[in-house]
């Protein structure tokens, strides 16, 4: 049956149908296969297995309907898939922008065919199952969605990096005042930093606070809003003006996954368990309770608990 009713304004309002998606059979054997695919190192099929499963189960136990994208795979998009490391790191892949899903578009060559299977697989769910691999009606962005956060229902920010290509933000511009958003902030994250996504350095924490590592305090927001012109804000500015404290992130090793959480409802966040202790402290002044998930297998794959979910469907507020 195809689920209907998608529908996404913030990060933090309660989390009710996400999206995730299997392990791939393939696994990282070694130091060098890791680096082709974008991995800290190698990882059993084994250990990521038995963390997925650990991950499913708390986004159940929240109450979340979860649906794996692997059981929506079209026939020829399967073998693909399943050769497919990155495909658990749904979040890059596509995101529901109010109550459209935009599909996103890879920039890294080990992940192209990966986006298309998935995005098959999104549209199977969205508008029944099909023998042909058709990604979902709807808008596309040159985007990975890893770059991407919905602030509130007016407000998106975007980190034009690594993976999302500035050139792509026109596009993602008209689908975001299409979705209902009436501005974007774009960031550039210097690529020589090695942060592949946004959410590697940020998150948000209600409507009142964001969390940053330190670094992004130097980088100029761009804002945007239709028929307005274009203009730079400081990023603490961007911040203050909007009502919104920004909590500094601790100083970590990298790699960092302290920002890579996912809200389960508006005073809950999950997060990995090498993350949850350190962030534990630090939302605990904003009356945010964290729980923890063993995903370590996961994370060699350089992402964690926001990476590998797709948020489908969250309680409006309003
Ligand atoms: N939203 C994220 N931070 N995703 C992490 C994706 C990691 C994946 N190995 C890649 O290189 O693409």
């Amino acid at each position: 049956m195809a689920l209907t009713g998608i529908e996404c304004w913030s990060e933090s309002a309660q989390l009710e149908c996400v999206a995730v998606c299997r392990p791939a059979v393939l696994e990282v054997a070694t130091a060098l296969e890791a680096s082709a695919v974008g991995y800290l190192g190698a990882v059993s099929r084994q250990e990521v297995e038995d963390a997925s499963g650990r991950l499913r189960e708390a986004l159940t136990r929240f109450g979340c309907r979860l649906f794996d994208l692997g059981d929506f795979l079209p026939e020829s998009a399967r073998a693909v898939s399943e050769a497919s490391v990155n495909r658990v790191f749904v979040r890059d892949t596509a995101a529901v922008v109010g109550r459209q899903l935009v599909t996103g578009t890879a920039a890294f060559a080990a992940r192209f065919a990966e986006f298309d299977a998935t995005h098959a697989a999104l549209g199977a769910l969205l508008h029944g199952g099909s023998r042909d691999a058709a990604p979902p009606e709807g808008p596309g962005a040159g985007l990975e969605f890893g770059d991407v956060f919905l602030l509130d229902e007016e407000r998106i920010l975007v980190n034009l990096g690594l993976r999302s290509d500035a050139r792509a933000l026109q596009g993602f511009l008209d689908t975001a005042w299409g979705a209902g958003f009436q501005e974007v902030g774009a960031l550039c994250i210097p690529e020589h930093l090695g942060i592949i996504h946004l959410d590697l350095a940020f998150n948000v924490l209600g409507p009142r606070a964001v969390l940053a590592r330190s670094f992004l305090k130097h980088l100029p927001v761009r804002v945007l809003a239709p028929g307005q012109a274009p203009r730079w804000e400081s990023f603490e500015g961007y911040f203050a003006r909007r009502g919104q404290r920004i909590l500094p992130l601790p100083a970590a090793e990298p790699p960092c996954f302290l920002s890579n959480y996912i809200f389960l409802g508006p005073q809950l966040l999950l997060a990995s368990e090498s993350a949850a202790p350190r962030l534990k402290p630090l939302v605990k002044e904003l009356g945010i309770e964290v729980e923890g998930v063993d995903i370590a297998a996961l994370e060699r794959g350089n992402g964690s608990v926001r990476c590998l979910t797709l948020p489908l469907k969250r309680r409006a507020t309003s």
